[in-house]
């Protein structure tokens, strides 16, 4: 994406003002004052279809007035909504590095580099997938000495455990063989998965050789998930004498494992490079304490490896996003160590990208214009949130650091171990830190680390980072940095955005609030930056009466929208039209193609009234101390049948879900209406009736087209088709509300 933008940016500042170098390059978006002047137009013509409602609201006597009156109040929230989403659009930059001035710094100069990787559940998301995202951070191209890979395993499964060891034996191997032919992607899994782009100088022999040694550890970490217990002989070898029959993943001792430590010269690859350090750590879990998810696992990271490695520069992914570019903790560097801007800067995220999405993104997965255009557009206002995978922090940031002019980072910094220390000795004391107690009565998810309590923790400690001070970057190199997978069916998205919205919506609820929290701390772009995320879930009450209640009125006969002939028709007309067609040009532009954006508009509409209903519901029942915080993994993998339907962008139902209820109820509901609504049209001739209902047929029309796949689904005859009871429920419902309509 950043390539094709390229044309459409002005390039700024090369020459710091004090006469160094810069190591990287700010550029603004092209075509901001036509973009300004459109935006323009549409608030004047928002203004009038408000100032249109507010003043023809049907008196006493006529019939309509309070879906009329609810009709002002859904518009006056989207015409808010709309004001925020201009934020983010009115004046986006973007990022380029300098890497060639960076290589003139003295590499010895250079920072360490401590990874986190996360996981929680090995059937979720599978050893063998978490592993290749530790290998393709483990041959970064930066020196090895410098890095250290942590993965936190929130399972404390032995299965992980053992794939990691696996790994660091490939490692051995497949460290070299990424220097040497500088090959992309350095996941082992996605780079054979790929033969077909291999652009790299190896032999055909060479690469073979290589992934027969993959497929071959691939085929031992599977046999082993299979039968779900190791090797005999292996029981008793370091590590993984740990596990006793009594661990369950809830209930079981602090593990911290240093598997590969690079400061003992036993640890080098084939080559005799040294291998980066990796540490295995599942922190401490009783049920009778809470773990705070993955926020929890965080902070246990950031404590254990305080002691192991301690350095400056932290980079979080999740295990299912791989390295999919071996530059970028050096494209993070010329951010943080650029000698004028640097001084600034907390955390540099990259886009979340996934290599898993379909040409036209069914579920609209893909975020081609959350990633290119709005996260540069906050970027404009002081900088992206913290979206919880792919971001470079500063250690000391992380560990609530205010921000200050003084303040001079000791990039240098990092455990000098004393000699005697042996691993086992370092191995005590950071289990004695992964301790499920350590933080009772400390301020470590308060102040200090990942923040507690919210189901995007991600977004909160990013917002509270930012209100500290600290200014953050995006970085969208043209090679992405990291690739992760995204939900492939309907149910397991929408369970996603359920959980996104209700974390975001509890934020905007609570005391950290952008407008409250950040006033005064955050340019006020950025704190309606935020709100755009923040009041995802608030879109729902609105977008459900949207589609409803005109569609009822039709049935009827009651009108809520202006004549086709009235004056006031322009407005509606053009803040429909131009709202929509700048929307698939936005779309088109970041690279969606054309039923991508209508797929796309389907998922918004299916969101709204599932994901974020339920999103805003449980933040509500949460306030009210009714319900309490969960976190659900989403799946990694799907079955077969499944797979297949997602590949084909077939939408998949199949299990009986109240929200599928809701989906289905509301789509056939739209299209009685419509059917209705033609047939008094075609049937009367009444082309007064067109005249006067135009709007709210074309809208009930629009939402029964978008709706087409749960037409479809209804009548399937695959496993992924609407469950029988979810359709007959539907139906009734439907049934219902018509017979309601028609009383
Ligand atoms: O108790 C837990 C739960 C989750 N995780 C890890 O958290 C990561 C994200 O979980 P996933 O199920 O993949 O959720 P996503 O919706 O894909 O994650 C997005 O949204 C989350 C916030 O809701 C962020 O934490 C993630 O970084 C962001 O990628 C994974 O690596 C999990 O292993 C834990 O370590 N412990
Ligand atoms: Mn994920």
């Amino acid at each position: 994406m950043g390539q094709s933008l390229e044309p459409l940016t002005t390039q700024t500042e090369d020459m710091g003002e004090r006469g160094h170098e810069r190591l990287f390059a700010t550029a603004r978006a092209k075509g901001r004052a036509a973009y300004k002047l459109l935006a323009s137009s549409m608030f004047v013509s928002i203004c009038l279809v408000l100032f249109y409602r507010a003043s023809n609201i049907p008196g006493e006597g006529e019939e309509g007035t309070w879906a009329w009156m609810g009709m002002l109040a859904a518009e006056i929230w989207f015409s808010f909504y709309w004001i925020f989403t201009q934020s983010v659009r009115w004046s986006p930059v973007y990022r380029s590095t300098f890497k060639e001035r960076l290589s003139r710094v003295n590499e010895t100069e250079l920072p360490g580099v401590d990874i986190f990787v996360c996981t929680a559940d090995p059937v979720a998301e599978p050893p063998g997938l978490v592993i290749s995202t530790v290998l393709s951070v483990m041959a970064y191209d930066y020196p090895t000495e410098k890095l250290s890979v942590y993965l936190s395993d929130d399972a404390g499964s032995q299965l992980t455990f053992y794939a990691l060891w696996e790994a660091a034996q490939f490692a051995k191997h497949w460290l070299p063989f990424c220097r040497r032919y500088r090959m992309e992607p350095r996941s082992p899994a996605a780079y054979f998965a790929g033969v077909a782009d291999h652009r790299d100088t190896c032999s055909d022999k060479e690469r073979s050789h290589m992934k027969n040694l993959y497929k071959e550890m691939e085929s031992r970490i599977d046999a082993v998930v299979m039968l779900g217990k190791i090797p005999e002989d292996l029981r008793t070898s370091k590590g993984f004498s740990e596990w006793n029959s009594g661990m369950t993943s809830k209930n079981h001792q602090p593990i911290v494992q240093i598997i590969v430590d690079s400061r003992e010269k036993s640890s080098i690859d084939d080559d005799g490079t040294l291998l980066p350090t990796l540490v295995y750590m599942a922190r401490e879990k009783r049920p009778q304490h809470h773990h705070n998810f993955k926020a929890g696992a965080m902070n246990a990271l950031l404590r254990v490896s305080s002691v192991i490695s301690n350095s400056a520069v932290i980079l979080n992914v999740d295990c299912d996003m791989y390295s999919n570019n071996a530059e970028s903790i050096r494209d993070a560097l010329c951010f943080f160590l650029d000698e004028e801007k640097g001084q600034d800067i907390g955390f540099v995220q990259h886009p979340q990208w996934f290599n898993n999405c379909t040409k036209n993104d069914l579920y609209a997965n893909a975020f081609r214009v959350i990633n290119s255009v709005e996260l540069s557009g906050l970027d404009s206002w002081g900088g992206p949130l913290y979206i919880g995978t792919g971001c470079f922090h500063r250690r000391e940031i992380l560990c609530g650091r205010k921000y200050s002019k003084n303040y001079k980072e000791d990039w240098q910094r990092g455990i000098m171990r004393e000699k005697e220390e042996t691993g086992f000795i370092l191995e005590e004391k950071a289990k004695s830190l992964a301790t499920c107690t350590y933080e009772l009565n400390t301020p470590w998810g308060k102040e200090v680390g990942l923040k507690y309590g919210c189901a995007v923790e991600d977004v909160l400690t990013g917002l509270a980072i930012q209100c500290r001070g600290w200014k953050s970057v995006c970085f969208n190199p043209p090679r992405k940095g990291f690739l992760g997978i995204a939900p492939t069916t309907l149910a397991q998205t929408l369970l996603q955005h359920k959980r996104w919205s209700e974390g975001n919506f509890q934020i905007f609820l609570s005391k950290y609030c952008p407008f409250i929290y950040g006033h005064g701390k955050i340019k006020l772009g950025l704190q309606m930056g935020y709100c755009i995320y923040t009041l995802w879930a608030a879109n729902s009450f609105p977008t459900l009466y949207y589609i409803t209640i005109p569609s009822l009125c039709l049935l009827k006969g009651i009108s809520l929208f202006p004549k086709v002939t009235s004056p006031w028709f322009i407005p509606f007309a053009y803040v429909t039209v131009a709202k929509n067609a700048y929307s698939l040009v936005e779309s088109l532009v970041c690279g969606d193609t054309l039923v991508g954006w209508w797929n796309i508009q389907r998922m918004w509409l299916l969101k709204r009234i599932t994901s974020y209903l339920y999103g805003e519901i449980d933040v509500i029942l949460k306030l009210l101390g009714i319900s309490k915080m969960t976190f659900s993994i989403t799946a990694k993998v799907a079955n077969e049948d499944a797979s297949t339907r997602f590949e084909q962008e077939v939408m998949e139902f199949g299990q009986a879900s109240p929200m599928f209820v809701i989906i289905a109820t509301t789509a056939l509901f739209n299209l009685v209406s419509f059917v209705f609504a033609l047939r008094g049209v075609v049937a009367d001739g009444e082309l007064r009736n067109l005249e006067q209902f135009f709007v709210q047929i074309l809208l009930c029309g629009v939402v029964a087209a978008l709706n087409l796949p749960i037409y479809e689904a209804l009548l399937r005859r695959d496993k992924g088709r609407m469950a029988a009871s979810v359709t007959f429920t539907s139906l009734g419902v439907t049934a219902l509300a018509c017979l309601l309509a028609k009383v």
